[in-house]
């Protein structure tokens, strides 16, 4: 007997991408460099050196790549909109950057598709990390707010949902204290300081937004959320999850839904970085304004043990499931764990899975064809745990694919491929994946067997 799954009729089906994988044309119309421009060309950064330059042309191709949204039916499109095209210096709008998204904006609604505008996906202006480290500089949250603010003026009557970051944890702590990611600094008091910074430009674009009382459009913000568990029953397994949940998750689940920052991160970072003395009376009340919706990016789940010798007690341990080529443990199941506490410690609010996807070694073989059917699998297993969330009462607006095509995947460059549409960077060819068809059959029928 096949068991079929039903989703809502009005649920989102969505693919995603961002400026900074995707466009290509880094030098046209007037944008600047970005800190991922900067990045991807210093020596050793990236894989091979990839940088983002021509990425997918999305620049130039977009009306072909929004053709293929429409033959695969998905009814919202979640993309980022690139910074230093809009304000290619301080203060300095150009219109001609602008233009580009109001371009695709017409494309996507001449074809019905919901635009879904994330404003900040990593892509900050080189100008402004040359003032004081960008996010490290608490002037960033009145640039980034600038910016913001003409988007809402200039593609709020069009734009029905926006994101205002994607990721926090990845923007301040893989960037500045891990420094995986632009601008690849090593240092955890910035990393904090960072996040602080973006927290608090998110609610300041958010009362913007509110003050600007744009009809029908609503707001929220997306964090990577990884669910830890431990590798064993021992107790100290269970204090070393409670602070690799703390590293991942509640430092910003906390400040935006419970206005606080958690107690014992706090407490374990001072020992760190000392005080706390960037936080100002009234942020944390800023960064906790009501949004309207919670967007969740989800890949994996953490699996750690205790270690006395690391800062967070913590260490990761390999899953026992099926790794992808990210080196990701494949767990759907953790994803309906996750919604679950979602729904019971943090928001009664619409969220929306604005990333999941997987990464394959995909190969074009002799039929012309992609038959990537590890992700047809791995996104049928989510969309399973998703299903039965929603089926428990639980508050799931839709689901964004990652990604719509290949694209450049940051750090490891054009080596991992993520999309649904495969795309062949020597031509700038598109191949549709089975998976894209597959999923076209799952729009169409709001069903998975
Ligand atoms: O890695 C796949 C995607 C990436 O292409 C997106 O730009 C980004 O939003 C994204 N976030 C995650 C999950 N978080 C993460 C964890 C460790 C390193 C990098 C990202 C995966 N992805």
């Amino acid at each position: 007997m096949i068991e079929l799954v039903k989703f809502p009729k009005d649920f989102t089906w969505g693919v995603a991408t961002s400026s900074y994988q995707i466009e290509g044309a880094v030098n046209e119309d007037g944008r600047t460099p970005s800190i991922w421009d900067t990045f991807s060309k210093t020596e050793g950064k990236t894989y091979q050196g990839h940088t983002g330059d021509v990425a997918c042309d999305h620049y130039h191709r977009y009306k072909e790549d929004v053709q293929i949204m429409k033959e695969i039916g998905v009814k919202a499109y979640r993309f980022s909109i690139a910074w230093p095209r809009i304000f290619p210096e301080e203060g300095k709008y150009n219109p001609k950057g602008m233009d580009f998204y109001k371009r695709l904006v017409d494309e996507l609604l001449k074809r019905e598709i919901i635009p879904v505008a994330t404003i900040y996906h990593w892509d900050l202006p080189q100008w402004a990390y040359e003032k004081n480290g960008g996010w490290l500089n608490r002037e960033s949250v009145k640039w980034y707010v600038e910016y913001a603010s003409k988007l809402f003026e200039e593609l709020g009557d069009v734009i029905p949902l926006w994101i205002t970051h994607n990721e926090p944890w990845c923007s301040s702590i893989l960037s500045y204290g891990i420094g995986e990611h632009a601008p690849g600094h090593k240092d955890w008091r910035e990393a904090l300081i960072a996040a602080h910074h973006i927290l608090l430009s998110h609610g300041e674009a958010v009362k913007v937004f509110r003050d600007m009382n744009l009809k029908g459009a609503q707001i929220g913000i997306t964090l990577n959320l990884t669910p830890a568990y431990p590798a064993s029953e021992k107790e100290e397994d269970k204090l070393a999850v409670q602070y690799a949940d703390g590293f991942a998750n509640r430092w910003f689940l906390d400040p935006i839904f419970k206005g606080n920052y958690p107690e014992d991160m706090m407490e374990l970072y001072s020992k760190i970085i000392g005080e706390f003395d960037f936080i100002r009376e009234g942020d944390l009340e800023t960064i906790s304004v009501p949004i309207d919706f919670l967007g969740v990016n989800y890949y994996t789940r953490s699996i750690v043990k205790y270690n006395e010798d690391s800062m967070l007690k913590a260490e990761n341990v390999p899953g026992p499931g099926k790794k992808t080529e990210m080196g990701w443990e494949i767990s759907p199941e953790s994803l309906y764990d996750l919604l679950k506490r979602l729904d019971r410690e943090y928001t009664k609010l619409p969220m929306y899975i604005t990333e999941n996807g997987v990464a394959f070694k995909d190969e074009v073989t002799e039929d012309g064809r992609v038959h990537d059917y590890e992700r047809i699998e791995y996104i049928k297993e989510h969309l399973k745990a998703i299903a039965r969330f929603i089926e428990e009462g639980g508050n799931l607006k839709g689901y964004f694919v990652w990604s719509l095509l290949d694209n450049f995947e940051w750090a490891h460059g054009y080596s991992k491929r993520f999309g649904i549409v495969y795309v062949d960077y020597e031509t700038q060819k598109r191949i549709l994946k089975d998976s894209a068809f597959w999923y076209k059959g799952v729009i169409e029928k709001g069903v998975i067997e």
